[in-house]
């Protein structure tokens, strides 16, 4: 099995830490302001193109778009094209996957993604990001790709935390990792166009020991 590069591990361990110890983490992604600029602008030309489409809220048959609820529109990564940008991007989160099982044991073996835009007056309200039906979603992640972010313009993730609420600001490199299970969250409105990867680790379906 290819080691991952002993640099990345070494960054990725406080974060691992502070998941551990606080089920949430904000860091920066370590990828090269290219690749950033690179998935930003895929971001924003998809949105242009009107490649992406409105995210529903919901479940199996429940699935509905609601916009006064969830507001962002959204492409999977799957559905597109593959790229340098995205092969990079795909690799620190298996980087961090790596690191997340090793420290925490947390038996995550899949990572679903998908960009997300929201447009001006979009959000999304409190929630949790583990489905009942299907609890396998355990470690969300969201890479921020706005590099002309400023205060004023929205759309910050706030963190309902038993402290009280932490915004973060989504600004191009930010990371933010939190347990899907636990942390209740929402997407304050956005006053410009706000970019984003998002993405789940899932653990396997089968596994004896969390049944
Ligand atoms: O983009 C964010 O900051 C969070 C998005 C989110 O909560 C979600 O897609 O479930
Ligand atoms: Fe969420």
């Amino acid at each position: 099995m290819p080691e991952f590069p002993a640099a990345a591990v070494e960054r990725l361990l406080p974060v691992a830490d502070q998941l551990a110890e606080h089920g949430w983490a904000v860091t920066q992604s370590g990828l090269s302001p290219q690749v950033l600029a690179e998935l930003e602008h895929n971001c924003r030309s998809l949105w242009n193109s009107e490649a992406l489409r409105p995210a529903a809220v919901g479940r199996f048959g429940e699935r509905q778009v609601l916009p006064e609820v969830r507001g962002d529109h959204i492409r999977w990564l799957d559905d597109c094209p593959p790229s340098p940008a995205h092969s990079a991007y795909l690799q620190a989160m298996a980087e961090l996957q790596r690191t997340l099982n090793r420290t925490l044991l947390l038996g995550l073996d899949s990572y679903e993604t998908h960009y997300a835009l929201y447009p001006p007056g979009a959000g999304y309200r409190r929630h949790v990001d583990r489905f009942k039906e299907s609890p396998l979603r355990t470690v969300s992640v969201v890479l921020y790709l706005n590099s002309r972010w400023q205060p004023g313009d929205g759309g910050e993730l706030r963190l309902h935390l038993p402290d009280g609420p932490l915004d973060v600001e989504p600004r191009a490199g930010t990371l933010a990792v939190f347990m899907s299970d636990s942390i209740v969250h929402e997407v304050l409105l956005a006053r410009r166009d706000r970019a984003s990867l998002v993405g789940w680790f899932r653990r396997r379906p089968d596994n004896p020991l969390l049944r």
